[in-house]
């Protein structure tokens, strides 16, 4: 008898686990290459999104004999992405539910060059960057709107000192104390955005600014979204040099004037270069979008999906199934290099073979989405509102009062954009929801988000007339979240992906590549790039950034060996500048910048930072020979530094008086919360009224904003005090809607209790729409939350 040879368990353990399927995967890999297949033959683009549609329109163009079939769950087309022309009193408007316009810039070569070759380059509209649709972005805070400076114009001192004045800019100074901030720990390998401002700067920064931006990108929280994801580069400058500033100095003092540095992640480094060797616009469409902040389409973003299907059904090798949803796709069981996609009803569906399939899907464990609505308004009054400009935003740190309808912010389309309507007017565009809904089953019928809407208007912006139009529109969880973790869980899901699906499946999405139209654009092509040649058969996802090994959590800033001239313009190459480190800014933003400035003109908050900058390299780094007039590639450092080049004592002697200043201002502001009261009244008037702790983390649930301190909650809505009835309740046994409807106001303020069982339910009924706050407590947790009707799913 032969005996077989012991082997440990824990040897054939690995053999079963990792060893074979890695060899069945070389195996793969071997077959595949020597295969003379040159192309794939059938391919399937799971969704039918901008994304999908970009995805067959690359590959196409790449292989254009295979057979490329789209799989859309819908009856048509472009996903998020809908325009509507709708009659008016005098002719006809354009309402966007989803994104309505696109950035130029490096992130939109891919898009532009698509517009083109579509031909579609005469249907552009463009804003051009000195328009007032452009220029005048609002923020809404604390009860009315606060314009920001515009990017390109020489801060004005005092616009600063009324927006200081107005509280948005209140944590701002604390900002000159980031260099001296501790760093983060190296265990510390994410942190919310929220997390990061507040430990770098002043978390009133994050709840009033940040806030305000990721409202407009994400419709996402501060405190949820991921710092490292979406503030990268100043996660990384963080991670380079302990802070932000300190590696911006890093960089610069390390820079040899001749080499070009590029903050980027390599991958996206190569892929900018890739970009630059391929994209080839022309003159004048690339002059306008130089000029631009903005552009779309005369008919809406629909233009860009509708020429993308027409060119695709023309094209003769794509086909569309509409009503296709996708129920699953795996590895083909008996031939490991083709994938098994089922789609169809769950009652019948049926299965089809591809040699490579490119996935749009979501994947419901990488992020969370939120849900937005748009509610599109046009009023025949095209002097309706008292600002003119691109819209508002409304950032956390509002307080619950001025937005109990829970608004992100509010465009003004007819002045961002213009050229889309034949009747005059004014077009608005509130958008609804968000973070704010996290969790919500029951949404806004579109007669309560109209009604949310025109109270949001009317106090906002003080409008008492009514549209002759509206639409209201739902995009459930149409916006992913980058939350906290994010990049750890894209490297394992394209870890997964790849062992799963041995590289016959790529990624691509608003889920994996960033949320923007033109990141999903970008990502398409990338991916269709990767394809070409032999590239197909790779062993690859679509997600190489993700497990790209350069990355090791730290940034590098790779330098980039460049021939061109310092001048180049963007839309040819990436733009880089001899001499010193790139932002994501604009070429044009820096000319401009450069050739209008007026050396007599001295700002004092470019002093104040240009003076901090100089203090800290001179200190730090025996740096202040580096004034060369180039100094740093940021837009405000440059002049600063241009400044101070040109007049250095001024600004020295003005950096030291706002420095004196800012060290004044902190005492007596210090001296003033330490001063005992006087008297008793006095003590009582300064004493913070008595907070009801419980109360305060209802409401910190309830509004979501976790992060405000007590006082500030408690502050932010005071209702009258909500009965309490037992100690635990049953939330499934909550009354249902029809008895939930049935409130008995109370006649001291806008709130009424019902109190059902062991559960405490309270209605706003002063809103447009009654909004139910529900305390339910359980056992050991509490549920508080804002619903529209119905309790019943509420699990504990
Ligand atoms: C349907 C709602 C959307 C919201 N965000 C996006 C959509 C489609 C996606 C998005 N919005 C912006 C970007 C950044 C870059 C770009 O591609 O343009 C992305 C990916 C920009 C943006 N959109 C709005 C604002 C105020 C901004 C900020 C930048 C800027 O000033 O241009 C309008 C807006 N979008 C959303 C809300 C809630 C909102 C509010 C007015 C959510």
């Amino acid at each position: 008898m032969r005996l077989k040879k012991h082997v440990p368990l824990i040897m054939s353990t690995m053999r079963r686990v990792a060893l074979r399927p890695v060899a069945s995967s070389l195996c793969n890999r071997c077959r595949r290459y020597i295969s003379s297949q040159a192309y794939p033959e059938k391919v399937a683009v799971l969704g039918g999104g901008i994304s999908g549609l970009a995805s067959a329109y690359f590959v196409a163009k790449e292989f254009p004999q295979s057979k490329i079939t789209i799989h859309e769950a819908n009856k048509d087309g472009g996903g998020w992405i809908q325009s509507r022309r709708v009659e008016v009193p005098k002719g006809d408007v354009l309402f966007e539910y989803g994104a309505r316009s696109l950035r130029p810039g490096r992130d939109a070569l891919i898009t532009a060059q698509l517009i083109q070759d579509l031909d579609l380059t005469d249907n552009v509209i463009f804003t051009k960057k000195a328009a007032t649709g452009a220029k005048n972005r609002y923020i809404y805070y604390p009860d009315r709107l606060q314009r920001l400076p515009s990017p390109g114009d020489a801060p004005d001192f005092w616009h600063i000192a009324e927006l200081w004045r107005s509280g948005l800019l209140a944590g701002a100074p604390y900002a000159l104390l980031e260099p001296f901030r501790r760093q983060r720990p190296e265990s510390l390998k994410d942190e919310s955005i929220g997390d990061f401002v507040e430990r770098r700067f002043d978390k009133r920064l994050g709840t009033n600014l940040a806030s305000a931006v990721m409202h407009g990108i994400y419709a996402g929280d501060i405190w949820k979204l991921s710092a490292r994801t979406l503030l990268s580069q100043a996660w990384m400058l963080e991670g380079l040099a302990g802070s932000i500033y300190k590696g911006m100095i890093k960089i610069q003092q390390e820079t040899p004037l001749t080499e070009r540095v590029m903050l980027f992640h390599p991958h996206d480094l190569d892929v900018y270069k890739a970009m630059r060797e391929e994209v080839k616009l022309n003159d004048p469409f690339r002059a306008l979008l130089d000029e631009s902040a903005m552009f779309t389409f005369e008919n809406g973003m629909a233009e860009l999906v509708l020429a993308l299907k027409k060119t695709l059904e023309k094209s003769g090798n794509v086909d569309f199934k509409f009503d296709s949803r996708v129920q699953n796709y795996k590895l083909a069981k008996e031939n490991r290099d083709q994938v098994d996609v089922t789609t169809g009803p769950r009652e019948a569906p049926s299965t089809e073979k591809y040699d490579l399939v490119v996935s749009t899907l979501r994947n419901p464990k990488l992020t969370p989405f939120v849900t937005v609505m748009t509610v599109n308004l046009y009023f025949p009054n095209p002097n309706l509102i008292p600002e003119k400009g691109f819209g508002y935003l409304i950032p956390q740190s509002v307080a619950f009062e001025e937005n109990p309808e829970r608004a992100l912010g509010v465009i003004f389309d007819s002045d961002a954009i213009q050229g889309q309507d034949t009747a005059e007017g004014t077009k608005l565009t509130v958008m609804l929801g968000g973070h704010y809904w996290d969790g919500w089953e029951h949404f806004p019928s579109n007669d309560e988000a109209y009604e949310l809407a025109m109270s949001l208007l009317r106090r906002h912006l003080h409008i008492k007339e009514e549209p002759t139009n509206y639409h209201v529109n739902l995009s459930k969880d149409c916006i992913p979240q980058y939350t906290v973790g994010y990049d750890e869980r894209l490297k394992g899901y394209a870890e997964r992906v790849l062992f799963e699906f041995q590289g016959r499946v790529r990624v691509v999405g608003n889920q994996t590549h960033g949320v923007g139209v033109n990141d999903c654009i970008r990502g398409a092509w990338a991916m269709a790039r990767q394809l070409r040649g032999v590239g197909w058969k790779k062993m690859e996802t679509g997600l190489e950034k993700a497990l790209d090994e350069r990355y090791d959590g730290a940034w590098r800033y790779g330098a980039v060996n460049g021939n061109d001239p310092p001048d180049a313009d963007e839309y040819t190459s990436i733009h880089v500048h001899v001499g010193k480190f790139m932002w994501s800014h604009e070429q044009s933003d820096y000319d401009s910048a450069i050739n209008n400035f007026d050396g007599d003109e001295i700002h004092l908050l470019q002093y104040l930072f240009g003076y901090c900058i100089y203090c800290i390299g001179h200190w730090k780094y025996d740096w202040h020979g580096e004034f060369d007039g180039h100094g740093g590639d940021i837009f405000w450092f440059n002049r600063i530094f241009d400044h101070l080049e040109h007049n250095a004592c001024v600004g020295v002697s003005v950096g030291a008086i706002v420095v004196i200043a800012a060290v004044v201002f902190f005492i007596i502001r210090k001296r003033r919360r330490q001063t005992p009261a006087k008297t008793k009244e006095e003590a009582e008037d300064a004493a913070p009224p008595p907070i009801d702790e419980k109360r305060a983390q209802v409401l910190e649930h309830s509004v979501g904003a976790s992060e405000l301190d007590a006082r500030e909650r408690a502050e932010m809505w005071s209702p009258p005090a909500v009965a309490e009835v037992g100690t635990s309740a049953n939330v499934s046994e909550l009354p249902g809607d029809s008895n939930f409807l049935q409130t008995s106001p109370k006649p001291d303020a806008g709130m009424s209790t019902v109190s059902e069982l062991e559960g405490v339910a309270s209605v706003r009924d002063d809103l447009p729409v009654p909004l139910y706050k529900v305390q339910a407590l359980c056992s050991d947790c509490m549920l508080p939350e804002y619903r529209f009707r119905t309790l019943r799913s509420v699990e504990c």
